[in-house]
């Protein structure tokens, strides 16, 4: 949502609805996952678009408006648009050209909606905070189909005001503008539930058994968020802390062998450490030569996970003198992905579905 429509959804009348709607209760729940945005193509202006949405959001950079939006407008949107495009292009869903993360939360949606088959009055779909399929045109497609309470599972597993917070947000921003707007529920995180835990030592597990080699370090690396937002009282280094805490314990594994770090910094502050780029390096350099990385925090594989991790990482872990590297995939919309996501829905579904 650009600014121009954030003051017309203040603003806004809300629009007569159809004469269905004007029935007591029309009975349907929609389940709509929230992600949170890619862009619609690789080129200067859909990376343009969706960077431009993105870095507007007042949860997403805190400064204020006079300061950010000329550096803004006149730095970041004139160039990051070619340098992120071309990474983008590089994990490109080209069969269907779309980003993997489109790919894989179209998926899980579908999955959901097929596992929910048993709970006929129950409809699911997803939507983006940034970009498409917006979370306005798909929370008004659920009402249309004549759902009155939507659940809404932001696939953030750590709240962070920046993800979790924002997507709520956007869906409530949807709703200013509805005369009759639905009962809404939000999935609470979930960085500690043990489907959560499981889930992820099962896939951690399943991939390292297939590696020729025994990792001696494991990193679990979390996208950052500046070091000011957790100062202020964002809990979200705190949850990322317990997870890996949780799976260490599930794995039986020590401090040193399974490590949090932070990556996906951006802009000149302190973000939260330790860094996973900075961390990679001390290791090859203090001799250590096989790691494997994962990414607990992100429900689908990425551009954070699979270029930044997988490419970038990879390439400085090498480089510093590592000689085996290993990323982990994100659950995405694998057995064990499937059953967080279904035992959560069908959890917060409870008296309404
Ligand atoms: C400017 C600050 C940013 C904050 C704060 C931030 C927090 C944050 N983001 C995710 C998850 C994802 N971020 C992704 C991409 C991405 N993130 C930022 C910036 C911030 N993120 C940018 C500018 C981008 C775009 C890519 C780029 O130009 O570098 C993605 C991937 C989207 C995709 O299309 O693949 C995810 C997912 C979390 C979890 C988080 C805070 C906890
Ligand atoms: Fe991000
Ligand atoms: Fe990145």
């Amino acid at each position: 949502m650009t600014n121009i429509d954030q003051i017309e959804a203040r603003n806004a009348t809300p629009s007569a609805a159809p004469a269905s709607h004007t029935a007591a209760r029309s009975a349907r729940t929609g389940v709509l996952l929230l992600n949170l945005g890619t862009p619609d193509g690789t080129d200067f202006k859909p990376m343009w678009r969706y960077l431009r949405e993105f870095l507007s959001d007042p949860r997403i950079v805190e400064l204020n408006r006079l300061i950010w939006y000329p550096i803004l407008y006149g730095l970041v949107l004139t160039v990051r648009p070619k340098k992120s495009g071309e990474n983008y292009a590089r994990i490109w869903n080209r069969e269907r050209n779309e980003s993997p993360l489109h790919t894989f939360t179209r998926s899980q949606s579908e999955k959901l909606g097929a596992a929910l088959r048993d709970l006929a009055s129950v409809s699911v779909d997803w939507g983006m905070r940034y970009g498409n399929p917006s979370t306005g045109s798909v929370a008004r497609k659920l009402v249309e189909r004549g759902c009155d309470r939507i659940l809404s599972f932001p696939l953030y597993p750590q709240y962070s005001a920046t993800t979790t917070a924002t997507a709520n947000d956007q869906l409530f921003r949807a709703l200013m503008k509805m005369r009759r707007a639905p009962a809404v529920r939000t999935i609470p995180p979930y960085y500690d539930e043990p489907v959560y835990i499981e889930a992820l030592a099962t896939s951690i597990r399943k991939h390292l058994a297939t590696l020729d080699f025994e990792p001696e370090v494991v990193l679990a690396s979390y996208h950052g968020i500046p070091k000011a937002f957790s100062d202020k009282g964002d809990p979200y280094r705190r949850h990322c802390l317990e997870t890996t805490r949780l799976v260490r314990e599930k794995l039986g594994w020590s401090e040193e062998k399974l490590m949090t770090t932070f990556q996906s910094r951006f802009g000149a502050q302190e973000w939260l450490q330790p860094y996973t780029d900075a961390t990679v390096e001390k290791l090859a350099r203090k001799g250590v030569k096989r790691i494997a990385v994962l990414n607990p925090g992100f429900v689908s594989d990425c551009i954070e996970t699979l270029d930044e991790i997988g490419r970038e990482v990879c390439e400085e872990f090498l480089h510093a003198g590592g000689e085996k590297f290993s990323h982990i995939p994100c659950l995405n919309d694998s057995p064990e992905g499937m059953a967080v996501i279904e035992t959560l829905v069908r959890r917060e579904l409870a008296g309404w579905a």
